[in-house]
């Protein structure tokens, strides 16, 4: 069932009933269409609309994107709700997004529920509104706000649908609300399409465009909101819909479009694999070690999800340090607004620091974020599996240790797993959730129900050095470094990632981390690194030099005083001295030729990745890249973006690059499988095919 409706007497009751969110696929169209007919059949003096459970509507069922469109079309739908004989109010129970916001504002009036939203996300879809939202909109809330909604995708919430004029009112019980209007009150409302549209104001549009364009970093829909909002405030209702439809479903079928339906259905695709036969523990408490910036930001994620939390630290001067970490998230968050003064109240009292383990003793969870050092690790794992319950699960959060180091000194290593946040961990989405040689079905069940009651994107990686997301950000950070050596600078390997679509490149995002941990890696590293594999030391002799990043004042680049980024002679300097003791003998790279070079290595790395078993499938590894490494999202991610490549075509490239270095650009045997059998990587499985 699609569309429910019955009478109550003259009045007409509609319901969208497609769970889970009420997604307007054809038999949605179809059942409005229908009712339509039906209410002016049977001469009802008005039309209820709403939606069954916990959603209005959540907008195009963006899965039949991937096909032609189907009759009966949206905007048609509401051509006939709009001009109908019998005024359709709208009873906005739930989430009101995309064609479902449309449905709403092709009605006579809106009266929406305290807690449902309403807006226009599709240009995080990479469309932009295709049934009349670009057109509607402004003649409702004006030219301001209809560029701010339809630009930013951000779903107001009822007050603000309120004050913006999308609505007509917050009631309670919208139903009954739109029961109580007058017929005489409905019979004054104009239909959207009679009110005037607002006048072209060229500074505001301007304005709107640059703000996009700064942020949007080449994804288009955005700024062709703005063309078709700018277009449609001079033509008539009809002309302006007519151009709307056009760059919309020029953009569904798009490459941006697909990437970014790509990463909405993976996320949500991201859950607990079929095969674990265990039930997650139920957790209330954990303990959580360490409570530096990560150790605090986990608490802090922890406690936001309703948790109670032990932070453990190793004695009175570090859980000071941690009290003041956790205070400062609380103090950040509550500026912002995200929390309100009786959320950061409910924070402090969910977690307590303390340097005693005893006191994370009910904790059947605990989660160490000590310092990165095997033997810290090994010496905290001990002393929690002392002070826990004997089956409690025991997870640590380092980014490159050998997990199955650290559990082969427990005696039950089964328990063990790594849960590897991103900082900052209150904020960022992924979590890496890595199963160790001996890791149990129960600890990877509660890794991953954990994730989901932090609402975080769980992705399950496997032991290696750096697991997913790290491996390929240290071969991304090797082949920057090799460019570098070879002939480029550290502002031109950033500029040109910044214009494939990265928010920074890897030396600005390296000065800002800080440049020590990758240090450590490397001398980690030092015992095991292949001799044939070149090594570029530059960022060796930057750490030697005390230049750790912007909090040290310099590192790759230099920093003023107020933070500006200035590239520095020393750099320049460092980089020709290395150079010439490698006998390198430097060349230009332009921007494609780093790019290429940067995603090649990426996609190379990961496709190992896949080879190993270290990641379940490509669509993890877009996850990892996007949620917790900046990859472009409109890209689709790594593996997504390099099907758009073809297998065959990075192969080729890869190819060229090998005959420079063999051992740097060892084609990965996926790829070459990938582009032999013309596969997607996206359809690469291990198991037999
Ligand atoms: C011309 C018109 C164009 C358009 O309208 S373009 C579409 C514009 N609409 C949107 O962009 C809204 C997208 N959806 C959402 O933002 C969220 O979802 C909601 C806020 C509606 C609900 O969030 P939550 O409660 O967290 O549920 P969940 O896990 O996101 O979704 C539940 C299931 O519903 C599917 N789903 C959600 N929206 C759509 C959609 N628009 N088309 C098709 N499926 C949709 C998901 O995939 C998932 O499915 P599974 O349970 O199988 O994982």
């Amino acid at each position: 069932m699609s569309v429910t409706k019955h009478r109550d007497k003259d009045i007409g009751f509609v319901e969208i009933d497609n769970p889970p969110v009420n997604a307007i696929g054809q038999a949605v169209r179809q059942g409005l269409l229908d009712a339509v007919r039906w209410a002016e059949q049977e001469r009802l003096t008005r039309v209820i609309l709403t939606g069954h459970g916990r959603a209005f509507a959540a907008g195009a069922d963006a899965r039949e994107f991937d096909g032609a469109p189907i009759e009966p079309h949206l905007p048609d739908v509401l051509n006939a709700i709009e001009t109908s004989d019998v005024p359709w109010v709208a009873a906005i129970n739930g989430v009101a997004l995309g064609g479902g916001a449309e449905i709403a504002m092709a009605c006579r009036m809106r009266i929406i529920a305290p807690g449902a939203q309403i807006g226009l996300p599709e240009v995080t879809l990479g469309v932009i509104p295709g049934a009349g939202g670009t057109v509607r909109l402004p003649r409702l809330v004006g030219l301001s706000d209809a560029l701010e909604i339809i630009t930013t995708g951000k779903p107001l919430v009822a007050a603000d649908a309120l004050r913006t004029g999308l609505v007509h009112a917050v009631e309670d019980d919208p139903v009954d609300a739109a029961l109580a209007i007058p017929g005489e009150t409905l019979a004054c409302i104009v239909p959207t399409r009679e009110l005037p549209a607002p006048k072209t104001d060229i500074s505001l549009i301007a304005a709107a465009r640059e703000k996009v364009a700064a942020k949007s970093r080449g994804q288009v829909a955005a700024l062709r909101a703005i063309d078709v909002i700018e277009h449609g405030l001079d033509k008539p209702f009809g002309q302006a819909l007519s151009m709307e439809r056009a760059v919309f479903l020029e953009l569904r079928s798009g490459e941006q479009a697909r990437a970014l339906r790509h990463v909405f259905f993976a996320e949500r695709a991201a859950k607990a694999p079929d095969w674990l036969r265990s039930d997650p523990a139920e957790i209330a408490r954990v303990a959580v070690v360490g409570g530096g910036t990560m150790g605090a930001g986990i608490a802090y994620a922890l406690s936001n999800a309703g948790l109670t939390v032990t932070l453990v630290e190793t004695d009175a001067e570090g859980a000071a340090r941690a009290t003041d970490n956790v205070a400062r998230i609380i103090e950040t968050s509550l500026g912002r607004g995200l929390i309100d003064r009786a959320g950061a109240d409910d924070r402090r009292r969910r977690i307590g620091v303390t340097d005693d383990y005893s006191a994370a003793g009910g904790a059947r969870l605990a989660i160490e974020a000590a310092f990165e050092s095997m033997d810290v690790k090994r010496a905290v794992f001990a002393r929690l599996s002392e002070a826990l319950p004997s089956d409690a699960i025991l997870a640590t959060n380092t980014s490159y240790l050998d997990i199955d180091e650290i559990a082969a000194s427990l005696p039950d290593p089964t328990r063990v797993l790594g849960l590897h946040f991103f900082a900052p961990a209150h904020i960022m989405k992924l979590l890496e959730i890595v199963r160790g040689a001996k890791t149990s079905d129960a600890a990877l069940a509660t890794g991953f129900a954990l994730a989901k009651r932090l609402r975080k994107v769980p992705v399950l990686a496997g032991v290696c050095d750096g697991f997913i997301g790290n491996r390929i950000l240290s071969r991304y950070r090797e082949a920057a470094d090799t460019l570098l050596i070879d002939g480029s600078t550290p502002s031109a390997v950033d500029a040109a990632m910044v214009e494939f679509g990265y928010a920074m490149g890897p030396y600005e995002a390296q000065d800002l981390s800080g440049l020590e941990i990758a240090h450590a890696n490397r001398r980690r590293q030092d015992a095991t690194r292949d001799p044939q594999r070149r090594y570029v030391p530059i960022a060796d002799r930057l750490v030697a030099l005390g230049r750790l990043g912007k909090k040290t004042g310099a590192g790759w680049y230099r920093y003023s005083d107020t933070g500006t980024r200035i590239e520095d002679p020393i750099v320049t300097d460092i980089v020709l001295a290395e150079a010439r003791s490698a006998g390198v003998s430097r060349t230009v790279f332009s921007a494609e030729d780093i790019r290429d070079r940067l995603v090649l290595a990426m996609i190379n790395e990961a496709c190992d990745i896949l080879h190993e078993g270290i990641a379940q499938s490509a669509a993890d590894i877009d996850l990892v890249t996007v949620f917790g490494y900046g990859f472009p999202r409109w890209r689709g991610g790594l593996l997504h973006h390099a099907d758009t490549l073809g297998a065959a075509e990075i192969v080729r490239r890869l190819g060229a690059l090998s005959l420079e270095d063999p051992v740097a650009w060892k084609i990965s045997p996926v790829l070459l499988e990938c582009a032999n059998d013309n596969l997607e990587l996206a359809k690469w499985t291990r198991a037999p095919r």
